[in-house]
């Protein structure tokens, strides 16, 4: 069958993870990549990748499918996805949690108006962990949801350190506290605040005549990522950010822990362990363009959530292949 035209807005690192998902899907077909700064500056994974300049996407409408939006959450995707949901079928990964209903009303208005489907805030969290929060909610209504992330580096809190004026460059490592993940395996159901389940630890080079003190107060105030936090800052070198924080491994786990009708104890837990957070998102998100493609051949246009996603969308094999196989 024709395979779906994919369009990536936006090259970092979920950008060069998407480039490298799709080679991984025989039904998808990379159009190119569209960047805000000079074509020619951005080095892609594969050299025959083409990279055309973001700017160009309105005249390309009917060349992709679907487009892939890989600018970070906090201030790229705000602007970019209600603007080119208006012009194609998207997916996004906004991750700024409480900004999520918010975000998905400016991108549903275009994308209804335009006859576009698009599908925010996929990924792992907002994404796989979402889909298993739900279920685990619906399965164990006496219960209670607990989420950790790490030891690893988020890649949104990153994209928020490396915005703040007088940031050179900067990582985020999320660290959760094992007392906190001791009590809910222990089945005691514990209430935890936010700032008892998770600490953040960011690694900030400093740019030319910047004020440190003011650097490290406008990130550890910052809302939504980390004023619910205890989160250090450590200024170190160019260098020392190139040679040590390179690698973006990630993980963690949703537990539903919860009892059932004669009082019986039921715990349901998902997993992840990443070496790559970036790939791995990436991976999920060529499949939700996939879903995209298939919820808009069958008119279901606006905006949607994975909790709106039939699983079998994602999946390249047709709902009869699934049937025999994997049910
Ligand atoms: N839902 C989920 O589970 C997850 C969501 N995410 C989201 O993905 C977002 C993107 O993460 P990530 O790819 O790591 O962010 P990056 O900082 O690597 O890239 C963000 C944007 O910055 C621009 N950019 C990239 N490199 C440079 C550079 N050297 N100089 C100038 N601009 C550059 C690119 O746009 P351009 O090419 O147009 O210049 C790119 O799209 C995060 O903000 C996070 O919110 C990430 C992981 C999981
Ligand atoms: N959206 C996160 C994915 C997970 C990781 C995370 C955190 O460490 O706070 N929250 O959600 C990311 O950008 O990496």
């Amino acid at each position: 069958s024709t395979p779906i035209r994919i369009g990536i807005a936006g090259y970092g690192n979920l950008g060069r993870g998407v480039e490298a998902a799709i080679a991984h899907n025989d039904d998808l077909e990379l159009v190119g990549v569209f960047t805000r700064r000079e074509p020619a500056s951005v080095q892609t994974l594969r050299p025959e990748t083409p990279v055309f300049a973001h700017d160009d996407l309105a005249a390309r409408t009917a060349d992709i499918d679907v487009l892939i939006l890989c600018g970070g959450s906090k201030n790229d995707l705000p602007e970019q996805s209600p603007e080119l949901a208006a012009l194609f079928n998207i997916v996004d990964s906004f991750d700024t949690h409480a900004r999520i209903p918010a975000h998905f009303a400016a991108v549903d208005a275009p994308a209804r108006a335009a006859g576009k489907t698009a599908l925010i805030s996929s990924g792992w969290d907002p994404g796989m962990f979402s889909i298993n929060r739900v279920y685990g909610e619906a399965l164990l209504p006496d219960g209670d949801t607990y989420t950790f992330w790490g030891r690893g580096l988020s890649q949104g809190h990153s994209d928020a350190v490396r915005r703040v004026p007088g940031v050179a460059g900067g990582v985020q490592y999320t660290i959760p506290n094992e007392q906190a993940i001791a009590a809910v395996r222990s089945g005691s159901r514990p209430t935890l605040s936010t700032r008892e389940k998770h600490t953040r630890d960011c690694f900030v080079v400093l740019a030319e005549g910047a004020d440190a003190a003011a650097v490290r107060e406008a990130i550890v105030t910052m809302p939504d990522y980390f004023a619910d936090y205890d989160t250090t800052v450590t200024f170190i070198s160019a260098d020392e950010l190139a040679q040590d924080h390179a690698a973006m491994p990630h993980g963690g786990f949703v537990i539903r822990s919860g009892n059932t009708g004669e009082g019986n104890s039921q715990v349901i837990e998902y997993s992840l362990t990443l070496e790559s957070n970036p790939e791995f998102t990436a991976s999920v998100l060529v499949a939700s363009a996939r879903a995209v493609h298939r919820l808009n051949q069958r008119g279901q246009v606006g905006a949607h959530t994975v909790f709106d996603v039939a699983p079998g969308l994602f999946s390249p094999k047709s709902a009869a292949e699934l049937r025999a196989e994997l049910l």
